[in-house]
């Protein structure tokens, strides 16, 4: 008996994004697989974030899927209720956004602002989800949890933002998390720190990841599969050895190009 391989998580088809009938993106497919890291990978203004905002659901109101589908669970997203679409963010899909700190309320402490996120989904006390902040936060590197949990978003730093951001994300466990450029605020070490939480997350709870990211070298160190994006269009899609070994399109050989490398002397 042959067997037809499983539907992926994710599956992005023929899709056009508009913002007040403008195209930014158009022809897109791509899909990602249960446990997968997929980076996407483009210089600013490539769409990259429109693209994940448009899986969230968060496009804003100039912004519009003009064409095609986004299945997620075999479920075409498009068509979804605005009511059943929010509640899939948080435990089905998490994001992780480019600028954490201002997509929470300012005047909010931090432990407030993630108990409410849990408390929406599931039946927690707050001690409860302090006790998940804290372990989450101590493979983040963060210290003094109780400190972080009482300040508003304001009063931590980028590179603390966003790995609370992380944190946060983290917290209800999706099956896939979406992140922008999840390590840009954080120092060479943290960056590391990070990169390594994201994939055992992946091999501890099977969680796929879709990372936006400039860094080419990032994504090569993280990702299965790599696509590159260029002005809304997809130049090149596939196992990240052979990106990142044998790129195909000449945009992609001048991201790699421009990587830095550490010459031994
Ligand atoms: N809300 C919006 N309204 C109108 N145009 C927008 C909006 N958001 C993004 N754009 C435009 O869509 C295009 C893609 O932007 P997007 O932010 O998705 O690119 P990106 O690759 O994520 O860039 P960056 O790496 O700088 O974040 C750009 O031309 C941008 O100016």
């Amino acid at each position: 008996m042959s067997s037809s391989p499983p539907f992926p998580l994710l599956e992005i088809r023929n899709v056009k994004i508009c913002y007040s009938g403008i195209p930014v993106i158009s022809d897109l497919n791509l899909s990602v697989r249960t446990g997968e890291i997929l980076s996407i990978v483009g210089e600013s203004g490539s769409g990259k974030s429109t693209l994940i905002n448009a899986v969230m659901g968060l496009l804003g109101s100039e912004g519009h899927v003009t064409k095609g589908e986004i299945f997620f669970k075999e479920t075409n997203l498009l068509s979804m209720t605005p009511e059943a679409r929010r509640r899939t963010r948080g435990p089905e899909m998490g994001m992780v956004f480019q600028n954490h700190a201002s997509s929470l309320c300012p005047i909010r402490t931090i432990g407030a602002q993630y108990y409410e996120a849990v408390k929406a989904h599931r039946k927690i006390s707050r001690d409860e989800v302090e006790g998940l902040a804290a372990a989450l936060f101590e493979r983040m590197n963060l210290k003094n949890v109780s400190r972080i949990l009482a300040s508003y978003p304001f009063e931590l730093s980028g590179g603390m933002s966003q790995r609370v951001g992380i944190a946060m994300a983290m917290l209800l466990e999706p099956a896939l998390l979406l992140t922008d450029e999840p390590t840009s605020a954080l120092d060479v070490i943290v960056k590391a720190m990070v990169s390594n939480e994201l994939k055992k997350l992946r091999k501890e709870k099977g969680t796929s990841i879709v990372m936006v990211t400039h860094d080419i070298g990032l994504a090569a160190i993280l990702s299965d599969n790599i696509a590159v994006l260029n002005q809304g269009r997809l130049v090149e899609y596939g196992a990240t050895s052979s990106v990142i070994i044998d790129p195909q399109d000449d945009y992609t050989r001048e991201l790699i190009r421009a990587v830095p490398r550490i010459v031994k002397r």
